[in-house]
């Protein structure tokens, strides 16, 4: 029997939560790691009952086994990026931090979910400082979208101006790049993401997709940027490919269930 010589095949991570209905989280996460030919490892957070209308239920996972699932997989394989998502809580949030200094990693994309676009509660309040402090410090990207955004920044978030003084802000807690999503944003801005590195300011326009199967397009997109940086890619070359990727993605959204279903992640196989 043949065997794939699979080593230099790139290898990323996802930090996040489980959603039931597929859509969005680890789920979403790994369905995009493969589109990109690179190998998803997961460390899960917790576990959300969730469909197309909405989150049901959430469980945590301790921070020992977030932990442990970290380190195991850090131990034995050569991860070349990593992305955050759902963190639920204050403890986890530590944890992740704590583990992404003592490992010293540098491709780290920071999604800081905080609500789903379903209106449910996905960061406790307590953890958003922690957040702020501990982890938008540590990213290479960090990529709220429009009312993450406005938390991190404390300001309200209309025009494309807004978009980019809440991106300086963020840039100022300690974030290497910030790039601010559009979907939530109205009229002309709903395709519009805003990014800011410190030097230069960037604005990814793509054609704005008319569907309501939206569901997981955040998640999609930082995990697509992590992919990239995991093949070696430039940052904003991952963040733009990111982008282009999530436009076509939403053009195959899936009516599936009675809400927002998910975007069509496989589409070329569609
Ligand atoms: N209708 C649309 N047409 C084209 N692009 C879109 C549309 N909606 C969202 N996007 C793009 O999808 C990406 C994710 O942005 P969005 O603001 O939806 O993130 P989010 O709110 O974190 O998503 P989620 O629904 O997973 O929580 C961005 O690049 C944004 O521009
Ligand atoms: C598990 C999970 N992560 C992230 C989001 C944000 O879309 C969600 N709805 N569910």
């Amino acid at each position: 029997m043949t065997s794939f010589n699979s080593s230099s095949i790139p290898i990323a991570m996802t930090i996040a939560g489980s959603d039931s209905g597929g859509g969005a989280g680890i789920q979403a996460d790994l369905r995009t790691f493969s589109f990109h030919c690179v190998h998803g490892t997961s460390v899960l957070t917790c576990i959300t009952a969730q469909n197309t209308l909405g989150v049901t239920r959430v469980d945590a996972m301790s921070p020992e086994a977030v932990t442990a699932q970290f380190e195991t997989v850090m131990v034995d394989m050569r991860v070349g990026a990593i992305k955050t998502g759902m963190l639920l809580n204050q403890e986890i949030v530590k944890t992740v931090a704590k583990k992404f200094v003592a490992f010293g990693l540098g491709n780290v994309v920071v999604d800081p979910v905080m609500v789903s676009r379903t209106g449910a509660q996905l960061l406790d309040d307590a953890a958003v400082k922690t957040m702020k402090d501990l982890l938008i410090p540590l990213a290479a990207i960090a990529t709220p979208n429009r009312y993450e955004a406005q938390i991190l920044a404390e300001m309200e978030i209309h025009t494309l101006a807004d978009m980019q003084t809440a991106a300086q802000q963020i840039y100022k807690l300690g974030a290497r790049s910030v790039l601010i999503k559009g979907g939530a944003m109205s009229g002309a801005l709903k395709a519009v993401d805003v990014w800011f590195d410190g030097d230069r300011f960037e604005v990814l326009q793509t054609e704005a997709i008319d569907t309501q199967h939206t569901h997981g397009t955040g998640c999609t997109l930082s995990a697509a940027i992590a992919a990239n940086l995991a093949l070696g890619k430039p940052h904003f070359q991952a963040v733009q490919e990111a982008k282009n990727y999530v436009t076509e993605a939403l053009k195959y959204g899936l009516a599936i269930g009675r809400g927002q279903g998910p975007v069509g992640h496989f589409y070329p196989l569609l």
